[in-house]
């Protein structure tokens, strides 16, 4: 049986960074965390250009945030921050659409974020960019427009927690895999999208990408 062979396989994670810009952790009202704050979206909730970004049902605000994605391309464990480098591949654009108020339903009650953040389209994504593209992924602009408006401008040089802390951190406690991609959170500037708006954005001028939300 094809499932029997296949439900021990070793799958892909997406493994995302929460509040690891200052400012956005302070623009939700949050504090600034002592360690990362770590969650997870399922594969299933990938979604590349040309399709659109679907309000989960039940959902009255559903956020954007423009975050930086590191692809692991070797599997390791405990990694020590000076060997980061080596295992990662490249880099992705990627939305962490966020059901918000799912999320301040499931904060208030001490539960999850899996709806909020893990509903199917949550996490549209840009194609794969090669590690040589992206020579200092420590400053970089983050920007996102929302029907042409700027919402977001950030820059990677604002993280909290860098990416070699966060890749080693996370590598304590789970098995970094080949085409594991990890989220590295949002700048501020998060807001509402409504069905019909069209979402565009970009890594500096290295990738950009369009999505349209739709019901
Ligand atoms: O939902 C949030 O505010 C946490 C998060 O994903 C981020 O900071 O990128
Ligand atoms: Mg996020």
């Amino acid at each position: 049986m094809a499932v029997a062979a296949k439900f021990r396989e070793i799958g892909r994670k997406i493994v995302c960074v929460g509040r690891n810009y200052g400012a956005h952790a302070a623009e939700l009202g949050n504090p600034i965390p002592e360690k990362p704050i770590l969650f997870l979206k399922p594969t299933s909730s990938y979604l590349s250009e040309g399709k659109s970004i679907k309000i989960p049902k039940g959902c009255s605000s559903l956020h954007h945030e423009v975050e930086l994605g590191v692809v692991i391309e070797r599997t390791g464990s405990n990694i020590p921050e000076t060997a980061v480098p080596d295992y990662i591949g490249g880099y992705v654009l990627a939305l962490d659409m966020t059901a918000r108020d799912f999320q301040d339903e499931a904060k208030k009650k001490g539960q999850p974020w899996t709806l909020a953040k893990g509903f199917d389209t949550s996490c549209p994504v840009s194609s794969f960019i090669p590690k040589d593209k992206v020579p200092n992924p420590q400053n970089i602009q983050l920007w996102l427009k929302v029907n042409g408006a700027t919402k977001q401008d950030g820059n990677t040089k604002d993280m909290i927690f860098s990416i070699p802390t966060l890749v080693a951190y996370i590598s304590q406690f789970f098995t970094l895999e080949p085409g594991d991609v990890i989220l590295t959170g949002t700048p501020s500037g998060v807001g509402p999208t409504n069905p019909g708006d069209t979402i565009q954005c970009g890594l500096s001028d290295v990738v950009t990408m369009q999505f349209t939300v739709s019901k």
